[in-house]
């Protein structure tokens, strides 16, 4: 498939505040970011709290302008653009950005009138299944419903690119499930979707693209695939890092028995070695590792609870990049 053009880059992006010549100095909260999103995908920035995933957003829609490096958004700098740019481009505000008093049939009706052919209101509001809360003051409204609102804010202009900071956050799993379906649609109809989130299960799910970044800077990006893959650089990761196996011990296992394991095992999870403790195996090099493994649970004569493989996740990646 030929790669979709794209939408947002940043090249050597850094950002600094203060100054060189106050007492504090500059203090850089972003160091030379590299960032493509392209049309037609989801962008997932990821990274532990203080990382600058809002700065490095902050500056990719315009409202910061880097202290050195690009920002190109739908060809144009948003620090410079004007009014044409800022209607090709969604926010999402965080709930503390809405207006409290009106309803959100109000602020999405004053939102429409901004854009010269937005998404039809009823339309959007069924699909985010806001209907019952359209006349209700957005004061009284849960954080859920709330979130709603202003994802729907984000979209009525039919952007060509959005900026969603935590979309599902506070919502529960069945409004979760739709608004994932409604960032697919989003996705098939060409629109640019730069995604931040805490949830990495959600970014697996949804990401075309992966940005994780720390202390300011880039530290590992690709697909899913390519992120789960390349993490064979980890710690404590054998040949074949993306199968793991994990079983569940029936009894507590002696420190010979797991010295005498004939692949490295470690426990799984928050449950210290017992009964019903999940061991798992950090990579396995091959089926026949499964057979040696059978052959020392006989051995020990201990029969697991249970037995599965497990690919590696995201989650695994992004907690290899918090710790290193
Ligand atoms: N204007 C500022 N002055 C001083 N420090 C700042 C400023 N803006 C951001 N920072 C610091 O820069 C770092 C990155 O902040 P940023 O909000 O971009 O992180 P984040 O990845 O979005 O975090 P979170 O996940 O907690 O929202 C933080 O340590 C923050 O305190």
């Amino acid at each position: 498939m030929p790669q979709q053009p794209p939408c947002l880059t940043l090249r050597h992006v850094r950002y600094a505040v203060g100054s060189a010549r106050s007492s504090r100095g500059l203090t850089e909260i972003l160091r030379g970011v590299d960032l493509t999103a392209r049309s037609g995908e989801v962008t997932v920035l990821l990274g532990p709290n203080g990382a600058g995933k809002t700065t490095t957003l902050s500056c990719a829609q315009g409202l910061l302008h880097p202290s050195q490096g690009t920002v190109q958004l739908l060809g144009q700098d948003p620090f410079r653009a004007g009014a044409d740019l800022r209607a090709r481009v969604g926010v999402m505000l965080q709930e503390g950005g809405l207006p409290q008093s009106v309803s959100p049939r109000a602020l999405l009706k004053h939102v429409a009138s901004l854009h010269r052919s937005p998404w039809p209101l009823s339309d959007l509001a069924q699909r985010l299944d806001m209907e019952s809360f359209l006349n209700t003051s957005i004061r009284r409204l849960s954080g859920g419903q709330k979130q709603r609102v202003a994802l729907a804010a984000s979209l009525l202009g039919r952007p060509e690119v959005v900026f969603l900071d935590e979309p599902t956050a506070g919502l529960d799993p069945q409004s979760r499930q739709t608004v994932f379906e409604l960032i697919g649609e989003l996705r098939e109809m060409g629109m640019g979707i730069i995604l931040t989130t805490h949830l990495l299960e959600e970014a697996q799910k949804l990401a075309d693209s992966v940005f994780i970044l720390k202390d300011g800077a880039i530290v590992r990006h690709g697909t899913v695939a390519e992120l789960t893959r390349t993490a064979a650089d980890g710690p404590g990761v054998s040949a074949d890092p993306s199968r793991r196996m994990v079983f569940t011990a029936s009894r507590t296992l002696t420190r010979d028995e797991i010295a005498g394991a004939p692949v490295a095992i470690e426990l799984d999870g928050g449950v210290g070695n017992g009964p019903g403790a999940a061991w798992m195996t950090p990579g396995l090099s091959g089926p026949g590792q499964l057979r040696e493994l059978a052959a020392w649970w006989e051995q020990i004569d201990m029969m697991p609870v249970e037995v599965r493989m497990e690919a590696r996740t995201l989650e695994d990646v992004f907690w290899e990049v918090s710790v290193s």
